[in-house]
């Protein structure tokens, strides 16, 4: 009958940072992103720290795959924004009259792929399938014209429907502002025979109320996650209520630069790993996590403000880690460079192993490229939960290996520049070296005419 009785993985599927990558300061709230506006990026240096962050996980025996980026510049929205000619023309167009318009649909933002969808595994799900659903991302414009691709990027990745389904994004618009896996965790007691099979608890974070302005919403940067979108996904994802937990961040820590709850804590297994500030009605928060967990016990490890102010959590992103259950049970905190030069966090972080918690060991990744716009390992990926049966009718190409790590560096090594300014945004010719690079990655792959300009 359903294939949900056999193992399930958690598998880190990372995005693949594009060749237009650059800092163009355009995430208001996102306080690395506007503080690094205009640096010269470096696409091929970033999108090889990537790499080697996926593959390292690869080789500590974690389940890693990989997300094609986005076809950048986007010029079928800059054609929908009025610009016309050929491609070039449109470049050149935009770039004199709106370069921000054209910094913005030229993003590599799809990188960060936690805020690609939300997912539900075939164990959590009524209808026994795996649910996704692409993040409308609305409130940011570079953002909001991700979705549609992404959607036929995972739908080219999980192609088989007798397993997986695939739900539009939500209706684009502030009322609905999606995010993503971003602003949820699963929780499971992987401890059973069926690893990560077992039927888990959904934790859904938003920053404000849409439809209730009496409710608390932050004042100085904006609540990118409604309540009424995370309660829409759930019921897309047919989730079982006794199995979803809703919780308000914090208002104060959003005013702080905490943009995404990824930035505040992180979960996996039965453990939460948060900032004691990360919640309105934090307890209760716990209370209701532990209540709705179904396993032995439920471990909230908790960094007290005393410890690690909010700014020193969003100056080295301690929490947007990634938190896995090594191959010998134990867990281990996939953490940023930055977070060995913030000293009150290399000194938490040192202590903490030394406790007896879960988390046994921190292992340290440079993903800075992506860190200065305010990315970090846990914003790179996307947590997919697959039993084996789904994992064999999936694409077997996106998945990462060592031919696979070879053959991506490779091809970055051959179509990425060195550096990219905003000004070389406005270069008709770095169309042309994205959309060969594309093409030939769709092959790669074998993701199929995924992509607008595929399309003709
Ligand atoms: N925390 C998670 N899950 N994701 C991080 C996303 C960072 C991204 N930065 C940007 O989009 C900056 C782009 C620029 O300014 O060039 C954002 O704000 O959406």
């Amino acid at each position: 009958m359903s294939s949900n009785k056999n193992m399930a993985y958690e598998f880190n599927f990372d995005g693949l940072v594009g060749p237009t990558h650059n800092y163009a300061g355009l995430s208001l709230g996102n306080v690395a992103s506007t503080s690094n506006a205009n640096l010269v990026a470096r696409p091929k240096e970033a999108a090889k720290q990537g790499l080697q962050k996926m593959k390292a996980l690869h080789d500590l025996g974690l389940k890693q795959g990989v997300i094609a980026p986005m076809e950048r510049p986007d010029v079928a929205t800059l054609r929908r924004l009025g610009f016309t000619g050929t491609d070039a023309q449109v470049i050149i167009k935009a770039a004199k009259q709106a370069p921000k318009v054209l910094a913005a649909c030229s993003s590599a933002s799809s990188m960060w792929t936690a805020n690609a969808c939300t997912m539900a595994p075939s164990s959590d799900t009524a209808d026994e399938k795996v649910h996704f659903t692409p993040a409308n991302l609305a409130n940011k414009f570079h953002r909001s014209i991700e979705h549609e691709t992404t959607g036929r990027i995972l739908q080219a990745m999980f192609k088989d429907e007798n397993h997986f389904v695939h739900h539009p994004a939500l209706p684009m618009g502030d009322h609905f502002g999606d995010e993503g896996a971003a602003n949820h965790t699963r929780f499971v007691d992987v401890n059973s025979e069926k690893g990560y099979g077992k039927k888990g608890l959904h934790f859904f974070v938003y920053g404000k109320y849409a439809f209730d302005a009496s409710k608390p919403a932050p004042h100085k940067f904006p609540a990118r996650q409604t309540f009424e979108a995370s309660q829409a996904v759930a019921r897309l994802h047919m989730l079982d209520s006794d199995n979803v937990v809703f919780a308000q961040q914090s208002p104060n820590v959003i005013d702080k630069g905490v943009f995404h709850n990824d930035v505040i804590s992180v979960g996996n297994g039965n453990v939460l790993f948060a900032h004691q500030k990360a919640f309105l009605n934090q307890m209760q928060v716990y209370t209701d996590l532990e209540r709705a967990f179904d396993g032995e016990e439920f471990h909230v490890v908790e960094v007290g403000a005393n410890d690690v102010s909010v700014e020193d959590a969003v100056k080295s992103y301690l929490f947007n880690s990634q938190l896995v259950t090594l191959p010998d049970g134990n867990m281990a905190i996939i953490a940023p460079g930055e977070c060995e030069s913030v000293p009150a966090v290399k000194e938490y972080l040192d202590w903490l192993v030394e406790q007896d918690t879960p988390i046994k060991e921190v292992k340290i990744f440079d993903v800075k490229q992506s860190m200065q716009n305010g990315g970090g390992p846990a914003c790179l990926r996307q947590r997919i939960v697959l039993n084996e049966t789904e994992v064999s009718a999936m694409n077997q190409n996106v998945i990462m290996n060592d031919d696979l790590f070879a053959t991506l560096n490779a091809w970055v090594e051959k179509h990425y520049r060195d550096t990219l300014t905003e000004d070389d945004l406005a270069d008709p010719s770095l169309l042309n070296e994205s959309r060969m690079a594309l093409d030939e990655l769709t092959k790669i792959l074998n993701l199929g005419s995924v992509y607008p300009f595929q399309q003709v």
